[in-house]
């Protein structure tokens, strides 16, 4: 069985890795949107894989350092693409069956991290 969870994001930023003639190197923001999916057998007690709040509680402190930060100043993310928040974000979580870290950028436009086991 899969679960998801997620979570808003209202954070700026400017790419570093672009030329200067590329837009997204300017100041600019989105809205992010952050899934994570998790993977494991349901409890036939609790019927869950894992209680979304639990989720809440794992994804608290890292939504505290992103939503409504300037993401170029949160340390590891110099330059936060879509792929490198995602990737910053599952290397930070311990969330037992922890499979995927989806992050939009914008409703047409995501990176995907999956959980190298
Ligand atoms: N592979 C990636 N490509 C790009 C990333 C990224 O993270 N990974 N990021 C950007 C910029 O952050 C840019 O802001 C993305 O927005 P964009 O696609 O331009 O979407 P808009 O909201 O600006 O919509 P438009 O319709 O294009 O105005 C670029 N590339
Ligand atoms: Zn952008």
């Amino acid at each position: 069985m899969r679960i998801c969870r997620a979570y808003t994001l209202e954070s700026s930023h400017q790419l570093t890795g672009v030329p200067p003639t590329h837009k997204c190197s300017r100041l600019h923001g989105h809205q992010y949107r952050v899934v994570l999916t998790i993977e494991g057998p349901v409890d036939p007690v609790s019927g869950f894989v894992i209680d979304f709040w639990e989720l809440d509680r794992a994804f608290a402190p890292l939504h505290e350092q992103l939503d409504h930060h300037h993401l170029n100043d949160v340390p590891g993310l110099g330059n936060p693409t879509a792929e490198l928040i995602a990737t910053w974000i599952g290397e930070r979580l311990a969330i037992p069956g922890l499979r995927r870290v989806t992050v939009y950028e914008t409703p047409d436009c995501w990176a995907e991290w999956d959980s190298p086991a």
